[in-house]
């Protein structure tokens, strides 16, 4: 039998280890739940667990190397170059990854070399570019969770300096981060469930202890940062769990070793009050940022023209934040109007939008000091286009754009000194190259003439020595013997006297002379001055450019807005919106509008047909829109709430007019079935977000419901939207403007019994037994429904289909006999909503002996109205117990039961 092995205990295991695994383990303590990629030599090393995982995404190979005495380890590698390439896939694939470099030249190291962990890679904290995507901001959130269902939140972006914060309900926490989608979230440790519970599992996230949310020691942390006395300019002196979120947020760079963050010189912010709440669910539902399918199209792929980096993420903003303030909305189409007629402005500012760059990411990594020579040379570029726009803006006749103009702060002075220091194409790393222009540094360029002209000299010598020799031979460079002669073994016997021999190859032997190497001293010594010259010349002028970080981050927001608005003006003219009269009352009427991306999707040819809609809150408050499936239901709805959207972040709209009465929330659900393939197909889900909406509305928000109910039994889901709809028609809080789309025919009667209620229907024509979709909302409700047919378009077999005709037959014949037809399916179990305005509210129709419930619903049965109507008419209050008795008998009778 074989021995059973006992487990090594620590410091066992620690007492076999080399000198090297012992550095190793005592760095990787200090970040356990990170890879660390540990600097050895040329490579970066992963061992054990991490070697695993590493090897498993990276792909590199996965070896064992002895560990010390007795255990080996796993070991996974790749070469120091490679670390651009490897980095931004572990962070992709969801691993924090520690960077541990060599702290000191081997050569010069007694003992072991010194090493630490340099940076602390995460999803949510990254300066490298090749793990962030320019036009979205990486956010890295953090949640404080406080009493009473509330909570504060600090987002922060450090590739661009950008921080917010906010405090309120959990569910304005869970819509921000909906909103932003941070990379990352850090919470409390031991908030696990309550996190859970609010935001669900759909994030990244890391836990900090307890005292990194401290809010005395967080609000101290704020006010070192902006180096202010106090909170109250950034309107968040008064929000303690806010403050706790942002302080947490900044002791988390710290520990992540990111502590230069001079680029984060404020935080805003996010007012709940300020702009449109628009939830989680929507954002997925109305295809914001993302298509709900593999090859669909966003709304932001519609609508993203910008040409800047900057400018595409201020979009991003704009869009998960449109605006409530009347004013500031006009401004903006203001401009865009203006930018839409003047079309010489418009193609100038396209071109040099185009050539700014990334101006806040590179001012950014300059602020931290991680700036290399080339970007300093596209910052270069990026401020004179931005000189260039300020012009532009200033030059025009409109008060809008002249009002942006002001709003750029000179830096012509930063563009100069590095357009006058550094070279037009510089090295990549300072030192390693040349980067600095000639004229700079005195010294600097007499060192380069010694090492060019060293070189010369050595071309000059190579010649001189291979004709006094009589024999062909080459002087190269490594960097083991430095200079040296090269001669072929074939002329080896021909070398002269005081030659030295350094190294032997196979075919060849490599020497030196005395005169060789005083020159490789020359040269050798000019380049490592020059080296560092370089370097020192190149920190001078990243610091030097410092204090004008500012300045150019105020420069590119005001650049970032000027690219979305020049958007939304150039999608408007390519797609033809008109410009959304913005109003303060609650009236919403649109004309001919359009899907934004459903019309960019039809084929060509089919033209998407635009619909005229109309809300308010006196007159037709709901809409019940019925119609066949594929009618294009869905497509009104959302088209509504993006229309509201786009007409708030300041665009124009699909539409020839559009009036918006300012909308405070914008509310989406779509019944439960629709959601299957996302994993919430539970009806669960669909009513605790629909009460969510019930409990959230205003007399100003919009509210959106597909399909409401239809997650369960028919009957059930009837009621259920009956009662929704009959809420918020009765919602004490405000008359919503509401658009309900229904299979459920029976909702119609609703606008008999309620003022406000409107019913309408999406047309569709029936030729030759074909539906035709018509696709025009039309006042009206819909006697059935054409489900069917849409299933025969579809390609389903005929005898499906006609098993269907067969079984809808039936049951249609069932409801109005009142009877189950036998081995049809059977409503026997359906119970009818309660329904009314509030008070004497209907109940269910007495059941039979089929044991079936007749709904009021179900009127096209002329008995059923009759027998409505007689009870519709009874007055109770006056009818003596023998009239009433005398009455359902009548009733009994009339019902031929
Ligand atoms: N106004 C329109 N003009 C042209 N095509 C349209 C229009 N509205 C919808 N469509 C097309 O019809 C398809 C179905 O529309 P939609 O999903 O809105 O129907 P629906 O009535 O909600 O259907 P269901 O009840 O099955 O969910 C859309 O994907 C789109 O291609």
């Amino acid at each position: 039998m074989a021995k059973k092995e006992t487990p090594q205990t620590e410091p066992e295991k620690k007492y076999a280890l080399t000198p090297l695994m012992k550095q190793y383990y005592s760095i990787k303590a200090q970040h356990p739940d990170a890879i660390l990629l540990f600097r050895a030599g040329d490579f970066y090393e992963t061992f054990g667990p991490d070697a695993v995982t590493a090897s498993g995404i990276l792909g590199i190979t996965l070896t064992k190397r002895a560990n010390g005495s007795a255990a080996s380890v796993e070991l996974a590698g790749f070469p120091y170059h490679a670390l651009d390439v490897y980095l931004p896939k572990l962070v992709r694939a969801g691993q924090r990854v520690a960077v541990c470099e060599q702290l000191e030249d081997p050569k010069q190291a007694k003992g072991i070399v010194k090493r630490g962990v340099t940076e602390l890679v995460t999803p949510g904290i990254t300066f490298d570019d090749n793990i962030l995507d320019h036009r979205e901001n990486t956010w890295l959130a953090s949640v404080a969770f406080g009493p009473k269902g509330r909570a504060g939140v600090a987002f922060i972006d450090i590739s661009t300096g950008e921080f917010y914060a906010a405090e309120g309900s959990v569910e304005y926490i869970d819509k921000l981060l909906a909103n932003l989608m941070p990379k990352e979230i850090v919470f409390k440790k031991g908030d696990e469930a309550e996190f859970r519970h609010a935001f669900g599992d759909r994030y990244y996230t890391y836990k900090l202890d307890e005292w990194a949310f401290n809010y005395d020691s967080n609000r101290e942390k704020l006010l070192k940062q902006f180096d202010t006395a106090s909170l109250k300019g950034f309107g968040i002196d008064l929000l303690p769990l806010a403050v706790s979120a942002a302080g947490a947020v900044i002791y988390y760079l710290e520990y992540t070793e990111h502590k230069d963050l001079s680029h984060v010189r404020g935080i805003s912010r996010l007012d709940q009050d300020k702009y449109v709440w628009i939830d989680r669910f929507s954002i997925r539902n109305l295809e914001l940022f993302h298509p709900l399918s593999e090859n669909g199209t966003s709304l932001t792929d519609v609508i993203d023209r910008t040409l800047s980096p900057m400018g595409a993420r201020l979009l991003r903003r704009w869009i998960s934040l449109p605006l409530k303030d009347k004013a500031a909305i006009d401004a903006r189409l203001e401009t865009v109007g203006h930018l839409l007629r003047d079309t010489a402005l418009r193609d100038a500012l396209a071109a040099e939008l185009g050539a700014v760059g990334d101006m806040e990411r590179i001012v950014s990594k300059i602020a931290v000091g991680r700036v290399n020579p080339r970007e300093l040379v596209q910052l270069a570029k990026g401020l004179a286009a931005s000189e260039r726009i300020r012009n532009l803006c200033a030059e025009s006749p409109n008060a809008q754009l002249r009002r942006f103009a002001e709003r750029f702060a000179d830096c012509s002075a930063a563009r100069l000194s590095i357009e006058r220091q550094i070279l037009p194409e510089p090295a990549l790393i300072p030192g390693r190259g040349p980067v600095i222009a000639a004229g700079v540094h005195e010294e600097l360029d007499q060192l380069r003439r010694i090492a060019t002209g060293g070189k010369d000299y050595l071309l000059a010598l190579q010649q001189r020595e291979s004709e006094a020799a009589g024999i062909p031979l080459k002087i190269s460079y490594n960097n083991v013997f430095g200079y040296y002669i090269e001669v072929r073994n074939a002329h080896r016997d021909k070398v002269p006297q005081g030659w030295i021999r350094k190294q032997t190859l196979v075919n060849a032997e490599r020497y030196i002379t005395e005169e060789l190497k005083e020159y490789e001293e020359k040269i050798l010594g000019a380049e490592d001055k020059i080296a560092a010259i370089e370097a020192r010349l190149y920190a001078e002028l990243v610091a030097s450019l410092q204090p004008t970080v500012p300045a150019i981050q105020g420069n590119a927001m005001a650049v970032a807005e000027l690219d979305c608005l020049l958007s939304f003006a150039r999608v408007a003219i390519e797609h033809h919106y008109c410009r959304p009269e913005i109003a303060d009352d609650d009236v919403l009427e649109i004309k001919d509008g359009r899907h934004p991306v459903i019309e960019q999707r039809l084929p060509i040819g089919e033209p998407y047909i635009p619909n005229d809609l109309y809300l308010d809150s006196t007159s037709q408050q709901i809409i019940i829109i019925t119609g066949p499936n594929m009618a294009g239901k869905s497509a009104l709805l959302r088209q509504t709430a993006l229309i509201v959207l786009l007409a708030q972040i300041g665009s124009f709209v699909p539409a020839s007019s559009a009036r918006i009465g300012l909308v405070d929330r914008i509310f989406t659900r779509v019944g439960a079935s629709d959601n299957i393939s996302q994993g919430e197909s539970t009806f669960m889900v669909e009513m605790l977000e629909s009460a969510n909406i019930l409990n959230n509305i205003s007399g100003r928000s919009l509210v959106l419901l597909d399909e409401i109910g239809r997650g369960t039994s028919t009957y059930d889901g009837i009621s259920i939207a009956w009662a929704m709809v009959e809420y918020l028609h009765e919602h004490p809080g405000g008359k919503a403007k509401t658009l309900f789309a229904t299979h459920y025919h029976e909702l119609n009667e609703m606008e008999a019994r309620f003022e406000r209620i409107k019913n309408f229907n999406v047309q569709v024509r029936e030729v030759d037994k074909r539906v035709i979709f018509l696709r025009k909302l039309v006042p009206g409700g819909t006697e059935h429904s054409f489900g069917i047919h849409v299933a025969k378009m579809a390609g389903m077999p005929p005898r499906v289909i006609d098993r269907a005709k067969a079984v809808l037959e039936d049951l249609e014949r069932q409801r109005r006999n009142g009877s189950a037809a036998g081995g049809s399916p059977d409503l026997s179990s359906v119970s009818a909503p309660a329904s009314g305005r509030g008070r004497g509210r209907s109940r269910t129709a007495a059941s039979g002996e089929g044991g079936m419930q007749l709904s009021f619903f179900q009127l096209d049965d002329p008995v059923l109205k009759e027998i409505r109507d007689q009870i519709r008419g009874l007055d109770i209050n006056s009818l003596t117990p023998i009239e009433a008795l005398n009455k359902l008998n009548e009733i009994k009778k009339l019902s031929g039961l």
